[in-house]
């Protein structure tokens, strides 16, 4: 055979390694709302940038007749591509070939990519659609997996990891994802649970459908286990280009600057978000987006724990993440999940080099038996924790209500805060004035003659004292009580000085979060 007629043999060979499972496998993917492994990649990618890794893979095992099956690229596409001009690794689950179920072979093209994006130093990107461990394949179906979580928690920190489940993804097959920075999951087709609807009607008798139990919705909504949630195969390809051109490739990187938007101004209309009455509630994001570059603001977890508003923004082009209390929804309490929500974010945010932009206006953590036997104590504490070894640049803003633990908590001076700016508005307290007049004129107001009014009139002096941030200010606590109009302009020089920010911390093998 001739060179040309070897070629010629390599294209038939790829011809058919491209076929996947076929076009009667492809057409039934496509009837259930989904792509093809193939046509995420197009979508998710610069158009002509995938290089293709380990095209030519196959299984090797013999049992249950696998040994007559072939499984083109052992059911999963792997490679290196590129997003907006920048490197990442892709592995993409081909659904059409046995399920993308991850076998021995399958399994050690993904650990391989793994290692080469942590030796690269770029971002890896996995598109699941998988019905999990290869059943045939048995304990080397399993020992993939394990391989796999390991590269997981050695490439956490180091480089962004984002997955999207674009289909099923069961079993054991959820803790990849989980030990991943960001998942993206698909509306109606993707589903995540250990265990599925069959046996857990077998073995607790529960009822419920695998929508109900492990859709993208419930993911994003209840469990917190999803970032994002996207109507289709489409919509979550572009959600990740969005999301990594917030990010650097790596944890030595900073990351990338996008149309600065070098206006010092922030809008007039800022000064009419609070309502007057401080018992009302407003959207954060409404101050958020009137000082952030542009007004553009992405959000993560728009759905979990609302009470807390997590996201990207930036600010002079440069990336910043933005950690606030939402009091239109519960006050803006701290709780179980908010405490979680924010804690994971901020030290996604530290092992990136993202500063973090803090907006504060908090009640204090929420009372109730569920929340203290839930654990709050030590929720609430790996909020405490995480903003104060995060090393990153750490701004504050305090709008309204610092209340208590939860003013601690909130990335203040006290956890390490390189700067906290405060409006005239805030209220920074031990707790808020009713709550405090009661118990501290507790015996004046029993005494008096008429209790109502000398309530009134003690809660009134104790806003006047107290419910303001000019003790704080003057303690140093609040480097500086600013006009709400100038809340860009001291945000923008704030990062500027802490460009060069220098913080060292004890040397340790790792810390103790209270997980
Ligand atoms: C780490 C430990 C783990 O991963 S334990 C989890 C093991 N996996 C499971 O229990 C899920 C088994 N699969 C299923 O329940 C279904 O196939 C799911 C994923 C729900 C998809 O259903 P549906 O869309 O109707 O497709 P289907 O059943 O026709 O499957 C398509 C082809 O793929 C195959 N397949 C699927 N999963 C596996 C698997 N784990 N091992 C081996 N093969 C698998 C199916 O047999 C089917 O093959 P074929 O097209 O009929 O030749």
């Amino acid at each position: 055979m001739s060179l040309r007629d070897k070629i010629e043999e390599l294209k038939k060979i790829e011809k058919e390694i491209e076929q996947g499972g076929g076009p009667e496998k492809v057409e039934k993917q496509h009837r259930a709302g989904k792509l093809t492994a193939w046509e995420r990649l197009e979508l998710l990618l610069d158009p002509g940038t995938f290089v293709e890794i380990d095209k030519f893979v196959e299984h090797r095992n013999t049992y249950f007749g696998l040994d007559k099956v072939k499984l083109p690229r052992d059911g999963v596409i792997t490679g290196v591509g590129e997003i907006n001009g920048r490197k990442v690794a892709v592995f993409s689950q081909d659904f059409t070939v046995m399920g993308g179920s991850l076998g021995e072979m399958h399994a050690k093209k993904i650990v391989k990519l793994l290692d080469l994006a942590l030796k690269m130093g770029i971002p890896v990107i996995g598109i699941n659609d998988s019905g999990g461990a290869r059943i045939q394949e048995g304990v080397d179906a399993l020992a993939g997996y394990g391989e796999i979580f390991l590269r997981n928690t050695l490439a956490s920190g180091v480089v962004p990891q984002i997955t999207v489940i674009a289909g099923p993804c069961a079993g054991g097959a959820v803790y990849s994802p989980a030990l991943t920075d960001f998942i993206v999951m698909v509306d109606q087709t993707a589903r995540m649970f250990i265990t599925g609807p069959n046996v857990i009607k077998a073995v607790t008798g529960e009822e419920i459908s695998q929508e109900d139990l492990g859709g993208a919705m419930v993911h994003n909504q209840k469990s917190g286990n999803a970032h994002f949630l996207a109507d289709n195969d489409e919509k979550a390809m572009s959600l990740v280009r969005t999301l990594l051109s917030y990010l650097p490739s790596n944890n030595a990187e900073e990351p990338p600057v996008e149309d600065p938007d070098t206006s010092l101004e922030t809008p007039e209309d800022i000064l009419d978000i609070l309502p007057d009455n401080p018992n009302k509630g407003y959207d954060v994001r409404d101050v958020i987006k009137r000082v952030v570059d542009h007004g553009e603001f992405f959000e993560v977890q728009p759905y979990f724990a609302k009470n807390i508003v997590i996201g990207f923004a930036r600010i002079q082009g440069k990336t910043v993440g933005i950690v606030a209390n939402q009091p239109s929804v519960l006050a803006g309490v701290l709780d179980i999940d908010s405490s979680d929500k924010a804690a994971r974010f901020i030290r996604f945010l530290d092992a990136f080099n993202i500063p973090i932009l803090t907006f504060v206006d908090t009640p204090g953590y929420l009372p109730g038996v569920a929340q203290e036997h839930g654990g709050i104590i030590r929720h609430g504490a790996k909020l405490l924790y995480a903003y104060s070894e995060a090393t990153v640049p750490k701004i504050t803003v305090i709008l309204r209500k610092a209340y208590g633990g939860a003013y601690i908590a909130m990335g203040s001076k006290h956890l390490g805060a390189d700067m906290v700016l405060a409006w005239p508005s805030a209220e920074i307290a031990v707790m808020g004035p009713e709550g405090a007049a009661n118990i501290i004129f507790k015996r004046e107001i029993e005494a008096s003659s008429n209790p109502e009014e000398t309530r009134r009139k003690l809660i009134e002096e104790y806003k006047q004292q107290f419910a303001n941030p000019y003790i704080a200010a003057s303690r140093g606590y609040v480097d500086m009580v600013i006009d709400p109009r100038e809340t860009r302009k001291y945000i923008m020089r704030a990062l500027e000085v802490c460009e060069t920010k220098v913080e060292y911390r004890p040397k340790k093998k790792h810390g103790n979060i209270p997980l």
